[in-house]
């Protein structure tokens, strides 16, 4: 016996399905990340739910098509709220390897996934990113990716999708009143079937593919069972795959998983280790998911907070700093030079800096004193000081004439900022070069969170109309790099990406549903994402 939430039988509809997912689906409008993806044995009808049999029939729309289509038909309804942008990357997972099926030039180059858990479920930066603005726009656009999409005939399916297929429609909401903005991400994630080997029958190129396929399958098993298990290590580094959900498989993402399974007998093994599967994974506590509307809200308290305490330090070293101007005027009143060194005890204060270097007074008041060095330390006071404090502490100048030429600051002055640090260089020149930094190469796996990082990601995703700097043209600009050219320049069913393509007999892998017609109105709609 196995418990669901919904089963829906083989005569239920497309709409029917669609139905029940909607609710899930519009909640991306309101700044969540939502996570829908099908999961069972080869031919048993992941791409019929996901992305129907055809597009020519509306009736037929899968839930991808839908999906989009509701989200336009809703924010229609919205325009005189919220102004909504909405952008689509699609990329697959062949062989291990992420590839981007929207790319320009239908180059198959590998692409880096930057697994840090991220609001706006940027999981794959690098991959082209294309503005929809219609249903229209995203039929077009989806024909063009299951057509770059590596598909093969098995012996369970003259079709079979030999990768996982990831669509993520990005949204970015702007409150017409408030003018507060809001990201939300769907990820519509087809899997590749799981099979045995022995019965799908393959060998050579098909038999490594559904190796990798089954390989990580079963990762996704095991991230899932981690997960279950409130295990401490999830291990989502193990596939590619993994890596691509991260944030929606352990993050704040609303996550439905459809499970396909074959009536047949002959594939009662399968359906039994799908089914429990799937009860596995619905045993899953992700925890609340939260909206990037409620993550705006907390970041902008967190910059006040940040705001406040550094106010409340600077009055702290103002009022040090009175005081000592006190004490240094009652020691020349009573004729005493003042002599400093670092072994005085109980001393007090920020006392000079080096020659040419901007001063900055850092506050002391129950913590042990050291003298610092450390040339950094000009950076620090740069970044905690304004023009009030410098003002005070030109006043001090005459009196710190006899001074030693030390900087001082407080012992646990740069531990105690860090954070509030982070936050409040948030987008500045260095954030941002950390960010072009890593969507420029390599890009870095792990599995930590750092919401600083990705915050900066949200920025340069959509870039704000009235402050854009450097990093964010330059990101643009790279997207607009890749957008595919008009496909009426392609001949043929399919893209020259993968060797072999004209023979789907001896190929092991062909692509889906390639038509001319609809690839040559994609090219005409193709818009530059701005
Ligand atoms: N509910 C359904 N009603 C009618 N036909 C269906 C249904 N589900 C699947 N099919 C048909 O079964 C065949 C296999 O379906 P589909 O390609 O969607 O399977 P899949 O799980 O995506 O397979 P693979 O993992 O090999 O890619 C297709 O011809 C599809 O049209």
């Amino acid at each position: 016996m196995f418990k669901f939430n919904k089963v829906f039988s083989p005569t239920a509809t497309q709409e029917e399905v669609f139905l029940d997912t909607q609710p899930l689906i519009r909640s991306v409008l309101d700044g969540y990340n939502v996570c829908i993806f099908a999961y069972g044995q080869t031919g048993s009808g992941k791409t019929y739910t996901m992305s129907g049999p055809s597009t020519s029939s509306k009736a037929d729309w899968g839930v991808n098509y839908r999906a989009l289509n509701d989200l336009f038909h809703l924010s229609r309804n919205r325009k005189g709220t919220y102004m909504y942008e909405v952008g689509v990357q699609m990329v697959e997972i062949y062989n291990e390897q992420v590839r981007d099926l929207l790319a320009s030039d239908g180059s198959q180059r590998k692409l880096g996934i930057w697994s840090i858990s991220q609001p706006n479920g940027l999981a794959v930066p690098d991959a082209s990113m294309l503005p929809v603005k219609s249903t229209q726009d995203v039929l077009e656009l989806m024909q063009i990716g299951q057509a770059n999409r590596a598909v093969g005939a098995t012996a369970l399916n003259e079709r079979s999708s030999r990768s996982h297929s990831v669509l993520t429609v990005h949204v970015r909401g702007v409150d017409l009143k408030t003018e507060a903005t809001l990201r939300g991400s769907l990820h519509l994630v087809d899997l590749a079937g799981s099979e045995r080997v022995d019965r799908s029958e393959a060998t050579g190129d098909r038999l490594k593919e559904a190796q990798h396929i089954n390989k990580s399958l079963s990762a996704l098993g095991d991230v899932i069972s981690a997960l279950a298990q409130k295990s401490n290590h999830v291990p989502y580094r193990n596939s590619k795959l993994t890596q691509v959900l991260q944030s929606s498989l352990g993050g704040q993402a609303k996550t439905l998983m459809f499970v396909q399974i074959n009536p047949d007998v002959e594939s009662f093994s399968e359906t039994i280790s799908t089914l429990k599967f799937a009860e596995r994974v619905s045993g899953v506590e992700l925890g609340a998911a939260r909206s990037s509307k409620e993550g705006k809200d907390v970041r902008e308290l967190m910059e006040q907070v940040a705001s406040l305490k550094e106010t409340i330090a600077r009055k702290d070293e103002e009022i040090e700093q009175l005081q000592e101007l006190k004490d240094i005027g009652a020691q020349r009143h009573g004729n005493n030079l003042l002599r400093q060194s670092s072994s005085t005890p109980g001393f007090q204060s920020l006392v000079a800096t080096q020659p040419g270097r901007r001063l900055s007074g850092v506050g002391m008041t129950n913590t042990t004193n050291k003298i610092l060095l450390d040339p950094e330390c000009s950076d620090y006071s740069d970044r905690h000081s304004d023009p009030g404090s410098h003002q005070s502490m030109d006043d001090l100048k005459p009196h710190n004439e006899n001074l030693e030429q030390i900087k001082l600051v407080r012992e646990d002055a740069r531990p105690a900022f860090p954070a509030d640090d982070e936050l409040l260089r948030f987008g500045d020149a260095d954030s941002e070069e950390r960010l072009s930094d890593i969507s420029d190469s390599v890009l870095s796996m792990g599995t930590e969170t750092d919401g600083s990082i990705s915050s900066v990601v949200e920025f340069t995703l959509f870039p704000e109309s009235n402050k854009q700097p450097q990093i964010k043209t330059e990101k643009i600009t790279k997207v607009q790099s890749r957008i595919p050219k008009p496909l009426q320049q392609k001949k043929g069913p399919t893209p020259s990406v993968r060797p072999k393509l004209n023979n789907p007999l001896k190929s092991p892998s062909i692509r889906k549903g390639a038509t001319t017609q609809a690839s040559t109105s994609a090219g005409k709609s193709l818009k530059r994402w701005q």
